[in-house]
């Protein structure tokens, strides 16, 4: 039996990765609902019990409820968790804000930017919600495997510590850990950025370059991740951890990632818009690649690897021109300044 007293929770976004979510929750005994935009699609799952564009090798648990109506389904509940691609996100919560309840808190399992200002995402929330309870779930965490009971770790980071804790505890489960933080700018930051570099890895093996070229792109875009994080007020422990190194790890290297699929498709010579095509689900680094340009330009920052990406996908350079320009730079210590930019003595 469901117990009453647990929060409701209203899913946004009938993907993989809100279909998941959701499917975790109700396993949780988290009385769920899960709303997606293609009314039919979500019919046909109520019906089924399966998503079968998206997740079709899960069976979604009875307790799961679906919902059509967006004001049916965000009125009334306690908790909405967000889970569109980012390019729809600010739209989503504009449709959402004059629907909710004074009471009802905000989290999102989006990674990416708002597309063209390169705005976090907690900052659109803050600017639309202020002073409302926030959290993102981020972390290591392909929906196929989650959806699969697979052993899977992520982290949940919030404005108010109660309600990440309170999220944490409704996704925790025997096969998913959920950790706690306070540090939203560097989780939104991690989860993002790793799409970008995946991409990078992902161009480097297409084009059979190595072992050593993967090992050698995660490393150094793990130091592109540090310095932008940290100029932008982000803690390097949170980009330490699951929400940075945890998932770039796990994009870089894992043929799930759709990011990494685009880059490989990209080094053996596929288009970008056959490669997109051909994954048939969001690829966040298309638009984020462009957000991180901008972020690292505001701050002065040179990202080499991100913004190889950046010209890759905008078909100014070949993947080809993008690596040997990467191996071209100049010779230098790996560290010239520490993480804060001052220069070592
Ligand atoms: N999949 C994963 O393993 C993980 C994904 N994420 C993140 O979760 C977010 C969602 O990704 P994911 O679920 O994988 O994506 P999918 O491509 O699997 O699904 C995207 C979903 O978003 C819907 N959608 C697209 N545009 C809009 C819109 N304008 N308004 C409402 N819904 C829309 C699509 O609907 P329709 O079918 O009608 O087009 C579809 O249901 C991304 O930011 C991703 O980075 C995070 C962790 C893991
Ligand atoms: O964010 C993810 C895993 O943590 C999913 O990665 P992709 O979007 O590259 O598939």
């Amino acid at each position: 039996m469901t117990s009453v007293s647990r929060p409701t929770v209203a899913v946004l976004g009938a993907g993989s990765w809100g279909t998941a979510l959701a499917a975790l929750l109700a396993r949780n005994d988290v009385p769920t609902r899960l709303w997606g935009r293609d009314a039919d699609a979500l019919a046909a799952m109520a019906a089924s019990r399966r998503n079968l564009r998206y997740l079709p090798d899960l069976d979604l648990p009875t307790e799961l409820s679906y919902e059509a109506d967006l004001a049916t389904i965000v009125r009334g509940a306690d908790i909405v968790l967000i889970v569109v691609p980012s390019h729809a996100f600010a739209s989503m919560l504009d449709d959402i804000v004059p629907m909710l309840d004074p009471g009802t808190k905000i989290s999102w399992a989006t990674k990416g930017f708002e597309t063209g200002t390169g705005r976090f995402l907690h900052e659109l929330v803050n600017e639309k919600l202020p002073g409302r309870p926030a959290a993102v779930i981020t972390g290591p965490s392909f929906a196929r495997e989650v959806a699969a009971g697979l052993p899977s770790a992520v982290t949940v980071h919030a404005t108010d510590d109660a309600f990440g804790k309170e999220l944490a505890v409704l996704l925790h489960a025997p096969d998913f850990r959920a950790y706690t933080g306070n540090d939203i700018l560097g989780a939104e930051l991690g989860g993002a950025m790793k799409n970008v570099l995946a991409v990078a890895t992902g161009v480097a093996d297409g084009m059979e370059l190595g072992l050593n070229a993967r090992a050698g792109l995660i490393t150094r875009g793990m130091n592109e991740m540090l310095r932008l994080g940290v100029a932008l007020g982000a803690r390097a422990e949170t980009l330490m951890g699951l929400a940075g190194l945890g998932d770039l790890v796990l994009t870089c290297t894992g043929d799930l990632s759709r990011n990494r699929r685009l880059g490989l498709a990209l080094g053996r010579g596929v288009s970008l818009d056959e490669a997109i095509r051909e994954i048939g689900q969001v690829v966040e680094s298309v638009v984020t690649a462009d957000e991180v340009a901008r972020l690292a330009g505001f701050h002065g920052l040179d990202l080499p690897i991100a913004a190889a990406v950046r010209s890759v996908l905008h078909g100014e350079v070949t993947p080809v021109q993008g690596l040997r320009a990467l191996m071209g730079r100049e010779q230098k210590p790996e560290y010239p300044v520490d993480l804060f930019g001052h220069r070592r003595s």
